[in-house]
């Protein structure tokens, strides 16, 4: 069977909350139309930018069953299905599956910091135990480990394996997994720090697996799409160079503080950040405003933004 492949911009949604806490499923609604409308191929509901690790099991099961029936159009739905072993892990993806999911993305299991050979035998037997197709995060920042392209190149030969989102440490290693041709869906992390957006695209990736999507996704949908002409990396290059302000606010806080704080202030259905977490300091977030207006993403997407005056020095 032919694999399911991305090509694009693959963002990784935040996970509206109600001014309670509770879950915002309106807000979800709105955001996927949004996303569907500005160019956005696939959407990764509950990854880190989903703030996954704070969400209760209930509410986890709850987010797949009422969004999986707001699917729009093509856009794919992915759900962020990894526990804290393998067996919850499979328990998430079976319920993903029943509940219509189109796929899943798996990091390893946060707090273990298991070995490579570890990590490789959990994310083949995840993919053995359930017919969904399957994003493997490779995501050092959060789990410690960064697998090397090794273990890559075998779990993406796996025919459930169908995206690999890079969040290496090892910026050479993009160009091994991009040589190397795998059948599967080869994505980055948006993250102007590890800087492998650049490469990924110009050594032959299909898109990126981002959260600036969530401020900007017709943006990062010009970013992330594939060279299919030389042409196109001309296009890249000014859209990458013109939304670096913006890529390196996203990123000037742990993911999802300043995107989600962003979100709030121009009028995006996001809410608070669950604590412990909390949102940016006014002047913090004020300078991503400027960028907003600098950028005209205020009027491109209709935004009534009131000027952050910045706290009077103490
Ligand atoms: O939501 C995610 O998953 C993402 N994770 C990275 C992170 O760990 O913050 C960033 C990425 O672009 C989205």
């Amino acid at each position: 069977m032919t694999k399911m492949r991305i090509e694009g911009s693959f963002v990784a949604l935040i996970t509206p909350f109600n001014a309670d806490g509770s879950i915002d499923f309106g807000g979800f609604r709105t955001l996927i139309d949004w996303q569907a409308k500005n160019g956005t191929s696939a959407v990764l509901i509950m990854g880190s930018t989903g703030e996954v690790s704070m969400l209760t099991p209930e509410e986890r099961r709850e987010i797949v069953e009422k969004t999986a029936k707001m699917k729009t159009g093509g856009m794919k739905m992915f759900y962020g299905c990894t526990g804290t072993s393998t067996a919850a892990t499979i328990a998430y993806l079976k319920h993903a599956k029943s509940a219509g999911a189109d796929g899943a993305i798996l990091a390893a299991p946060a707090y273990i910091c298991a070995p490579e050979d570890d990590i490789e035998a959990f994310f083949a037997e995840c993919a053995d135990a359930v017919e969904l197709p399957i994003g493997i995060y490779n995501n050092p920042p959060r789990v410690k480990s960064d697998l090397h392209w090794d273990h890559l190149l075998r779990l993406m030969k796996h025919p459930n394996i169908v995206v690999l989102k890079e969040s290496t440490t090892r910026v050479g290693q993009v160009a091994q997994v991009c040589a190397a041709q795998p059948d599967a869906t080869i994505m980055c992390c948006d993250s102007p720090n590890l800087g492998l957006v650049v490469p990924t695209m110009s050594l032959g990736g299909h898109g990126t697996a981002n959260m600036t999507g969530n401020i900007d996704p017709a943006g990062m949908a010009q970013l992330s799409t594939p060279w299919a002409d030389p042409a196109q990396s001309v296009v890249f290059r000014e859209t990458y160079l013109r939304l670096l302000p913006l890529l390196h606010f996203t990123y000037s806080a742990i993911n999802p503080v300043a995107v989600k704080s962003l979100m709030q202030a121009v009028g995006l259905p996001a809410g608070d950040l669950r604590r412990p977490l909390t949102g940016l300091k006014p002047d913090h977030l004020a300078r991503g405003l400027a960028i907003v207006r600098r950028l005209g993403l205020d009027e491109k997407y209709g935004w009534k933004t009131a000027p952050v005056l910045p706290l009077a020095a103490e």
